[in-house]
């Protein structure tokens, strides 16, 4: 039986997954395709690299394009990074009539139309399913799942480098830097942790779900980023004092005016469902009208959860060709984008304040928020044992975030608050 082979480029922590599951696989995975699959080439940065696992240095190479023009290749997997180059591998792989997988959100979410474009022009299949939350199969469920009812709410833990340090820092008040150490070790991390951090890489993730759910071509520029460096284990300890637990949380939000896409950390309600994700699980909450609420929850990065998803891809790509259709590309063109204006885009907040500890310092500080109209859920002032002075803990109704953003730029030139020491968004 003629075996289907298959381009590797990249042999990392995710590929080196591919390659296990498609050894330790190979049986079930061959009475579902109906053929052998075969790993026939895989590029690699360094051949002198010592691996995990034992790959026969003859299909190893340095140059991409081995794999790519390889003739008796008819699918690439792209598990390497990289943004620019890699779009040129993968549309010159399209144009030679090849089927992609990748688990690139960083490719995806900046060229993800494009290529899609390419792929629907050559009638071959781009597949695209670890991008995005590891071994959660989420965009075959936004795609297919959903494909009958409209949804107005996308709420996702959605990078597990992030999750993994805030529960550290929560549970064991680990340091910051430490567990990100860990995160890089365990092959969480993205080869430059800025990414995960700083809330881009979730920020691209949001932005393919959105893509998805909202079903209009949602792009990185759409998506207010906000990442988790600034967060100190005292702002996770005063947001479990109140009941929440902080999140670097994705949320994607569709209304009548238009869709709002954000990542930032977030104090999430102990009780709602997604405050429980913790370590490198991820899970995505959607809402939609007809079904109502739904969360899919998993490993959200590492090896072979994410190489789960690859090799998914893979299968469905391999039945396809037997087949001879494509799928998962139904969503373009795309619809209108229309994004909401901040003075549209309403949510509850957190702010904790140092102020003086005078009289009359509270009925200045309500006076600010009543300027901008926006109304209070809850204030608490404690004596601060550090620092001279007090601290007030505020959460707010829904305020939209044009207000909020007032009231802060007011509260700098407050001569009675000494510091903003942070604000948050409230979920729940
Ligand atoms: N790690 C995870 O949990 C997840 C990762 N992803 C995505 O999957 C992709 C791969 O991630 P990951 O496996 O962690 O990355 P790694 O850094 O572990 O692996 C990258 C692999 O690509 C090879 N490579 C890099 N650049 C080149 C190049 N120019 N030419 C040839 N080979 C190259 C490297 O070679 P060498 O081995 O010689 O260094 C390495 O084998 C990324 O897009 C990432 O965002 C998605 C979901 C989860
Ligand atoms: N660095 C990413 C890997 C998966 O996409 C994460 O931590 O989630």
């Amino acid at each position: 039986m003629n075996a289907i082979k298959i381009g590797l480029l990249g042999l990392g922590t995710v590929g080196t997954g591919v390659v296990r599951i498609v050894e330790k696989h190979q049986e079930d995975l061959m009475s579902q395709v109906g053929s052998p699959i075969r790993i026939e080439k895989i590029a690699v940065k360094s051949l002198e690299k010592e691996r995990s696992i034992a790959v026969d240095p003859a299909i190893l190479t340095q140059d991409p394009w081995e794999v790519i023009r390889h003739p008796d290749i008819d699918i690439i997997i792209e598990v390497m990074g990289g943004v620019e180059d890699t779009k040129t591998y993968l549309l010159d792989a399209l144009e030679h009539g090849k089927h992609i997988v990748t688990a690139n959100k960083d490719l995806m979410a900046l060229y993800g139309s494009e290529i899609l474009a390419k792929a629907v022009e050559q009638q071959c299949d781009v597949f695209y399913e670890a991008s995005v939350a590891g071994g959660i199969p989420i965009i075959r469920t936004l795609i297919e799942g959903f494909s009958s009812d409209r949804i107005t709410k996308i709420m996702g833990i959605v990078n597990g480098t992030t999750n993994y340090i805030l529960t550290k820092m929560s549970r064991e008040g680990a340091s910051y830097e430490d567990v990100l150490k860990e995160a890089q070790q365990l092959g969480y991390a993205e080869s430059d942790p800025t990414s995960d951090v700083e809330g881009l890489d979730a920020a691209r993730k949001m932005a393919i779900l959105g893509t998805l759910g909202f079903r209009t071509n949602v792009e990185l520029r759409d998506v207010s980023v906000r990442g988790i460096s600034s967060v100190s284990k005292e702002d996770i300890a005063y947001a479990r004092q109140l009941g929440y637990e902080m999140k670097l949380l994705g949320i994607a939000e569709r209304h009548d005016e238009g869709i709002s896409i954000s990542v930032q950390p977030t104090m999430v309600r102990t009780s709602h469902p997604i405050a429980a994700v913790s370590g490198v699980f991820n899970a995505v909450y959607v809402y939609g009208e007809a079904v109502g609420e739904t969360m899919f929850y998993g490993a959200g990065a590492g090896e072979m959860p994410t190489a789960t998803s690859v090799v998914a891809d893979l299968v469905a790509v391999i039945k396809n060709m037997k087949l001879g259709v494509n799928g998962l590309r139904a969503i373009v063109p795309y619809k209108e984008k229309k994004l909401k204006a901040d003075d549209q885009v309403f949510y509850k907040n957190f702010l904790l304040l140092q102020v003086d500890d005078k009289a009359g310092v509270l009925a200045q500080i309500t006076q600010v928020f009543a300027e901008y109209e926006v109304s209070l859920d809850s204030v608490i002032q404690t004596p601060n044992a550090q620092q001279p002075g007090a601290e007030i803990m505020i959460v707010t109704h829904l305020a939209n975030k044009a207000s909020m953003e007032k009231v802060i730029k007011h509260f700098e030139s407050l001569e009675v608050i000494r510091r903003i020491k942070s604000s948050y968004r409230v979920e729940g």
